[in-house]
């Protein structure tokens, strides 16, 4: 018995296109319903998303409303009713050496239960890949809800992400620190001066760590409480800044407090980082530092970090920290494998010939990549690849999080060359993990 509930004839009866403004209030409850949110949204949501969205990217299945076979209630409903939503919107990501590329940042994916497993999710994935290969987007990025989502449509894991909880009683820090000793220092910011000095430090931080994603205006008005709505109300944070010794400001950690108290009238309270950024180690060492000696905070939520962060060993005894969670975080789809490969940095020097497989007709074929540190040239052809893989792995890859090795090993990459997996992993693989701090 086949797993699909529906005729192809029914399942023709459903479009997939971009909405229009109108339309949206209705793209709002589907996407809400998809997330099994609360299905009805507030005006001042749905315009927050006429003002930010890109509407000519932003998609919908269209299904016939009322119920199917029965006509007296087909003719009630009337009309179509949207089953399911897909949105992206461009993005730059910073590969290895911190050049940046433009990608197609693909989120809001949902297909109501009614209309689950009928091809909806690859037909507005189908649609949209076409259009940012056409478009000359080097990749896709995402953040997958599961694992098991995404691969099918050429996405691998590219980025790790990490929680530490650190258990400050145990971290040995001095319980009389009272700020930086290298010169510089530590102040609380508003909302307003993080506006201000924000974006540009993530704009230095975007062109150093492989992995992080491009923030745009809205992202800093959004998440600085400017945009608040009924459901998603704006808190203030605490915000501080790091600025070293010439007053340059270097890092800025958000984070919040729970108010818990022991039983015997001790603090219990847990700081969740946001987001913590910081462009050198000095500012990187202040802010977690500073967060951990916070009166009253006995417990430091990390938010998402890549797995070498430095945190653990900026503590005296670095087993005071430890990982929470530890998964797949940001994904990537590689649309072109030329300039992927041409865009990012490389430590050593090496050649590959390679063929890359990828059923969906966006970026296979045989190439062959020369690389140094100085720069690298992909060019399509080999005549003999020393391995296959498909281009989920490659996108894997791309960034350093995986070993070419590791998935010689588990059968997902195919040497024809003893030696070849780790020719390429040698090439690929960098000297720090990628971090993409953004849930996008
Ligand atoms: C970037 C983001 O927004 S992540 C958020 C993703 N959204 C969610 O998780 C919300 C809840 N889930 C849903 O809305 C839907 O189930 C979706 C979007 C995950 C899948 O939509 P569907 O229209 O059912 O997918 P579609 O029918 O196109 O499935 C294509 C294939 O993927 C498989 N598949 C789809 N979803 C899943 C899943 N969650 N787990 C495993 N396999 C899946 C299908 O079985 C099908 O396999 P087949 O080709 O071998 O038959």
């Amino acid at each position: 018995m086949s797993s699909r509930a529906t005729t192809p004839e029914a399942r023709e009866a459903t479009t997939v296109r971009a909405v229009t403004e109108d339309e949206l209030p209705d793209w709002c409850r589907a996407l809400n319903t998809g997330f099994l949110r609360q299905p009805t949204t507030s005006p001042q949501t749905v315009a927050k998303r006429r003002a930010h969205f890109d509407l000519a990217r932003t998609r919908a299945a269209f299904a016939p409303a009322g119920g199917r076979g029965y006509p007296l209630l087909e003719e009630l409903g009337g009309g179509t009713r949207q089953v399911a939503t897909f949105r992206s919107f461009a993005q730059e990501l910073t590969v290895p050496g911190g050049a940046t590329v433009p990608t197609d940042a693909i989120t809001n994916v949902t297909v109501s239960p009614t209309h689950r497993r009928r091809g909806l999710l690859s037909r507005m994935m189908a649609a949209d890949l076409a259009e940012a290969k056409e478009r000359g987007d080097v990749a896709a990025t995402l953040i997958a809800a599961e694992y098991p989502i995404y691969g099918r449509f050429g996405f691998g894991p590219a980025a790790t992400g990490a929680v530490w909880e650190v258990d400050v009683s145990r971290a040995g820090l001095d319980p009389r620190w009272s700020g930086p000793d290298d010169g510089g220092r530590v102040d609380l910011a508003d909302p307003e001066e993080v506006r201000k000095v924000g974006p540009e430090l993530h704009e230095r931080l975007r062109a150093r760590v492989a992995g992080v994603v491009s923030r745009d205006e809205q992202w800093w008005q959004y998440n600085t409480g400017l945009w608040p709505t009924p459901e998603d109300p704006w808190a203030e944070p605490f915000h501080a800044v790091y600025r070293n010794a010439r007053g340059e400001v270097e890092g800025l950690v958000v984070y919040q407090s729970d108010d818990r108290w022991g039983d015997a009238k001790q603090p219990l309270n847990t700081a969740q980082v946001r987001q913590l950024i910081a462009v050198t180690p000095a500012a990187e060492r202040a802010l977690w530092t500073y967060v951990c000696s916070v009166d009253w905070i006995t417990t430091v939520r990390s938010g998402l970090r890549a797995p070498d962060d430095l945190l653990p060993h900026l503590l005296p005894d670095p087993r005071a920290a430890r990982i929470v969670t530890q998964a797949d975080f940001l994904w990537v789809r590689i649309l072109d494998v030329v300039r992927a490969l041409e865009a990012r940095s490389y430590d050593t020097s090496g050649e590959i010939a390679f063929e890359v497989l990828d059923p969906a007709g966006f970026a296979g074929g045989r190439f062959t990549l020369t690389a140094t540190p100085g720069g690298a040239v992909c060019s399509p052809g080999a005549a003999s690849p020393q391995l296959t893989v498909d281009v989920r792995e490659l996108g894997a890859l791309w960034l350093g999080d995986e070993s070419a090795v590791r998935l010689a090993a588990l059968g997902r990459l195919v040497e024809h060359e003893a030696g070849a997996a780790a020719g390429l992993g040698a090439l690929l693989r960098t000297s720090r993990r990628p971090w993409c701090p953004d849930v996008f």
